[in-house]
């Protein structure tokens, strides 16, 4: 699998056991860095007036070296600006020495129209800030909008979080080595890269399958091979069923959107738990889900017996209170870890805000053995209600936030935005990167609710079910476009379920 993200330090014990492991050495495959970075320069930009590479004194820089000297050797016209001298002895100081261009001081950096910049400043060792000298040229590229391709990660950018530290380039096309870092899929880094050209420098998949690798960027690859398929004989119930709990009577199309979607997602039944007040209006509203009316914890004992395989959503439109945590606990099993068809419950908008002063409650019912699996929605204000430490922590990438709040719930978060981020009480975590803008809008965070529901229904892992649903709702929005509504989201997701069931 191609798409393990690795973060800086899982990088660099990449290359110390590729260079164990060989054929190349460390200046090997600093050299092929280099040669991936001509040969897209020149690709891209076969008529530039000059290519100015500038170098830092890391094996960044090493890479800017190598790329200099190639495209000096192909007849491109060069200028070599370097800000501190390579280690001496080390890969950088090789790649320098068989550098023939003299490199000039980037204090007096200067770039004409025409001309195209290969930011070879600071990768993965980016440590500090961007300041001074480097500072400058980040703002000579901007004003004068000079393409900038950028060699790893544009400086400025840390490949760990996606934040920028003081300044960063805007490149137009950033050039990685072997797998992506997180830095190039979470926000504002993956703008601030443009596009992510992967570079096959030597490093090869078994040593990258040693790491064990737990982060991903959410592609099909990861989930698609367990994406269920009714089987011929199926019937709706082994398909599985969903629940959605409504809101009351002026609160109710959240859940029917959760249920629709549900449906989508290829649950075989799907029925909508009413209070019995918001009875009429959900009636008035539903053809082929079904209606039940639940108003309290008794009633909905009753549902929870059925042994057939279910998954439940709570939340959407629901309101904020003890009602939103008692049916929440109820279905998770109440510590009691019974064992009947509940397969999951998808936990979202207010029945997130339930527990805000409530969390061990939660958290200590999802970790209790047996219980239902516990899938969680929130975007970041939801977050920051039930982990406030965390969402406070600026230290923590929202990868890292992601993670902490799975292992500390005991539950799969899907943390939302723009860069959403899934993460497993077990430690794997994926990043979502096929959003578009048209997603915000009100009742899409509804729909993704109920897609994950209507895949945990099907019995497909809550981790994978998670990713998918993320995927699914993101390239729906994004294949639609202008104009996007909630509402379209479910009838979006057609073609793709289709191209999905006709790719096995
Ligand atoms: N790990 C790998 O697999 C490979 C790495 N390569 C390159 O090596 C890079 C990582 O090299 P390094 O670990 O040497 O790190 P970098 O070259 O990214 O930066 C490290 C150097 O820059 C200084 N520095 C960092 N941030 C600074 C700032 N804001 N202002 C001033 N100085 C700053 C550090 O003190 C250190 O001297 C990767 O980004 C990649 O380009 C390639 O050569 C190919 C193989
Ligand atoms: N700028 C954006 N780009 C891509 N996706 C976004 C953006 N803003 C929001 N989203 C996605 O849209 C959905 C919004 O969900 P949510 O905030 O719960 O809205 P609502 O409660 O109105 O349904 C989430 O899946 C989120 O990841
Ligand atoms: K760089």
């Amino acid at each position: 699998m191609s798409n393990e993200v690795l973060s800086p330090a899982e990088m660099a014990e990449a290359d110390r056991r590729a260079i164990a492991a060989g054929p190349f050495d460390g200046i090997g495959l600093m050299r092929r860095a280099g040669q991936a970075v001509a040969s897209l320069a020149l690709a891209r930009h076969p008529a530039a007036e000059r290519f100015h590479v500038l170098c830092g004194p890391g094996n960044n820089g090493g890479d800017g070296y190598g790329a200099a000297r190639l495209l000096h050797e192909s007849g491109a016209a060069v200028s070599l600006w370097a800000v501190g001298a390579p280690r001496p002895g080390g890969d950088a100081a090789l790649a320098a020495a068989e550098c023939p261009l003299t490199p000039q001081a980037l204090a007096g950096f200067e770039a004409g129209p025409g001309t195209v910049v290969i930011d070879a400043l600071y990768g993965a060792g980016l440590s500090k800030p961007l300041a001074g000298d480097a500072a400058r040229a980040v703002d000579i590229a901007t004003e004068r909008k000079l393409p900038v391709i950028a060699v790893d990660l544009p400086s400025g950018v840390s490949g760990d979080s996606g934040r920028v530290l003081g300044c960063a380039f805007q490149a137009e096309v950033t050039v990685t080595f072997a797998r992506k870092k997180p830095g190039h899929l979470l926000l504002p880094g993956r703008q601030l890269c443009g596009e992510v050209v992967l570079a096959d420098i030597g490093i090869g998949d078994a040593v990258i399958g040693e790491l064990r690798i737990k982060t991903f960027e959410n592609t099909p690859a990861l989930w698609q091979a367990g994406f269920p398929r009714p089987a011929a004989d199926t019937h709706k119930y082994r398909r599985g069923h969903v629940n959605v709990f409504s809101g009351g009577p002026s609160a109710t199309g959240a859940a029917r959107l959760s249920a629709l979607a549900a449906a989508r997602a290829g649950a075989g039944a799907v029925t909508v738990l009413s209070p019995g007040n918001a009875m009429q209006v959900n009636a008035a509203h539903l053809t082929s889900i079904m209606l039940r009316k639940v108003d309290d914890t008794a009633t909905l004992a009753a549902i929870l017996d059925d042994s057939r395989p279910a998954a439940f959503v709570l939340g959407p439109g629901f309101g904020v209170g003890e009602k939103a945590r008692d049916f929440a606990l109820a279905v998770l099993g109440d510590g009691q870890g019974r064992q009947n068809g509940v397969e999951g419950l998808v936990l979202d908008a207010d029945g997130i805000t339930s527990f805000e002063d409530h969390p061990a409650s939660l958290f200590i019912t999802a970790g209790a053995k047996g219980a239902a699996k516990l899938v969680m929605t929130p975007h970041e204000g939801e977050f920051s209600r039930l982990f406030s430490s965390l969402a406070g922590d600026d230290s923590l990438s929202k990868l890292d936030k992601a993670r902490k709040a799975a292992a500390r719930s005991h539950a799969v978060m899907i943390y939302k935005g723009a860069d959403t981020v899934i993460a497993a009480p077990d430690g794997r975590a994926a990043i979502n990167a096929n959003a578009a803008p048209w997603l915000a809008t009100a009742g899409s965070g509804d729909v993704l609710a109920g897609v994950v529901a209507g895949l945990l229904a099907q019995g497909m892992p809550a981790f994978e079910a998670a990713c998918a649903a993320v995927w699914l709702h993101a390239e729906a929005g994004s294949s639609f476009g202008p104009g996007l509504i909630a509402e379209d989201l479910p009838q979006a997701l057609v073609p793709l379920l289709r191209s999905l069931a006709n790719s096995t």
